[in-house]
């Protein structure tokens, strides 16, 4: 049963679940009292000088949304798949906010979270942020336009509207006005990884793929960090976003302070109304190598897969469905993949949770068939892969917008655990796949390190 807590107002991510009801119960039913105002300040992560860490950050400069979130006013916990079914179609469908006072034009959210990869994972360091988790921040700061804005939330009881109204004076009067200064403070990391393990993962892949069962699958790994110092999540975000101006940049807090965070380049679907916005991304080159990229064979392959199950499974949730007819190239800092952009008009009804339901695992993070692929998985690849790879986004009332969590890390004190996958196909190479996910590592890797590399 999914449930929902409240926090008392300034508790930090941990302190929440105090109060647990049946989510479905809550639809239509307004419990946080939110305000805002706008402020005169440009960089909502420079809050961090007077709020100290963000519980939440959200940067897509493809929507110029870009979120910053303190606290947490809410917060709606999944255990399951299905469960997490339910939170998203509550929070796509409920308004959770009585607005008291002026309502902000657009919002992204206000509701902010991710869920696992898969339901089964043995590594300890997922505990906290559990199956599925979204929360309310108790402030939150964002662009609206060419302005930023800030809202507080509380939980709805006596009092709430003169709760909200002083956290927003204390955020009008102290909010830094200029962008957060740059603080570069580079460290040597220690990274480690097993090379051979991920090589004979890759060989299997291919073996079962040559027998005809599988089609497609996308192996990944862990990569393990350390730095000298404890990483300062806000100066890695601030890398993370300046180096990768093309990519989603996020961070979410696990109950006790863990932080998720990365770049990445991939949108599983950014909703509103009947619209649908997705992608396929999949293939990938050096910068270098670009130019062939296009025309390789494995490559093509790799990407078609993903196209092909997109349009399958959009078939039955949209009136019409739109896909470029060849896919172009979509260059990183240090990579290109070839991307397909597609675009839907949606049937009546369906919203982000049916969505993510029918679209998550794509073959770029999955494989196909996509049960066998998953088996695969879960039997070879050896990592629980908790959010990596998996849906983190906002949502809100008719609104939505899921990247996959892709070029991250779990970080805690001065270790990082990284993630990284490639897609094997028929023709891969272990010692080529190994290189892929080499350089798909460096987004992290220089964030973390403080590199401009
Ligand atoms: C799995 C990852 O990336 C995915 C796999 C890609 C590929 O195999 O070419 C490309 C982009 C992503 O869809 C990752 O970054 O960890």
């Amino acid at each position: 049963m999914a449930r929902v807590g409240t926090a008392v107002a300034g508790a930090s991510p941990g302190t929440s679940s105090s109060l647990s009801i049946d989510a479905p119960a809550l639809a239509g039913q307004e419990r946080w009292v939110g305000g805002m105002l706008y402020l005169a300040a440009v960089d909502p992560l420079a809050g961090v000088d007077v709020l100290g860490e963000p519980s939440l950050y959200w940067d897509s400069p493809q929507m110029r949304e870009v979120v910053a979130g303190w606290g947490e006013a809410g917060a709606m916990v999944a255990g399951s798949a299905q469960e997490a079914r339910e939170v998203l179609r509550l929070l796509s469908s409920a308004a959770t906010v009585r607005w008291a006072g002026e309502v902000p034009a657009s919002l992204p959210g206000p509701w902010f979270g991710g869920m696992r990869f898969a339901a089964e994972g043995k590594d300890e360091g997922w505990g906290p942020f559990g199956f599925g988790r979204w929360t309310l921040p108790e402030r939150m700061v964002w662009r609206e336009g060419d302005r930023l804005a800030a809202a507080a939330f509380v939980p709805e009881g006596p009092g709430a509207e003169e709760q909200v109204r002083a956290l927003l004076v204390g955020l009008g009067a102290n909010f830094p006005a200029g962008p957060l200064p740059s603080r570069r403070t580079a460290q040597a990391l220690r990274v480690s990884s097993s090379r051979l393990d991920f090589e004979r993962s890759v060989e299997r892949a291919t073996e079962t793929i040559a027998q005809g069962r599988l089609q497609k699958v996308v192996l990944a790994r862990a990569v393990e960090i350390e730095g000298e110092r404890p990483f300062a999540p806000v100066d890695v975000l601030a890398r993370l976003r300046e180096q990768n101006p093309r990519c989603t940049t996020f961070l979410f807090r696990a109950s006790d302070g863990t932080a998720f965070l990365g770049a990445t380049p991939e949108t599983l679907c950014r909703w509103e109304g009947r619209e649908l916005r997705t992608e396929a991304l999949a293939g990938t080159a050096p910068v270098a190598q670009a130019q062939e990229l296009s025309g390789r064979d494995k490559e093509r392959r790799e990407h078609h897969a993903v196209v092909r199950y997109l349009l399958e499974v959009l078939g039955p949730l949209a009136e019409r469905i739109d896909a470029d007819e060849v896919p172009t190239l979509l260059t990183l800092k240090n990579m290109v993949h070839l991307r397909t952009s597609v675009r839907a008009q949606l049937r009546e009804g369906v919203g982000v949770a049916d969505l993510v339901a029918a679209m998550h695992p794509t073959p770029a993070v999955g494989g196909t068939p996509s049960a066998m692929a998953l088996a695969f998985l879960l039997e070879h690849e050896g990592l629980d892969r908790g959010w990596y790879a998996a849906p983190v986004g906002w949502v809100g009332p008719g609104r939505a917008h899921q990247v996959v969590a892709l070029r991250s890390a779990r970080v805690k004190g001065s270790k990082a655990r990284l993630f990284v996958g490639a897609g094997i196909v028929a023709g891969s190479n272990a010692q080529a796949e190994w290189r892929e996910t080499e350089l798909k590592s460096l987004t992290m890797v220089r964030a973390l390190g403080g590199t401009e590399g």
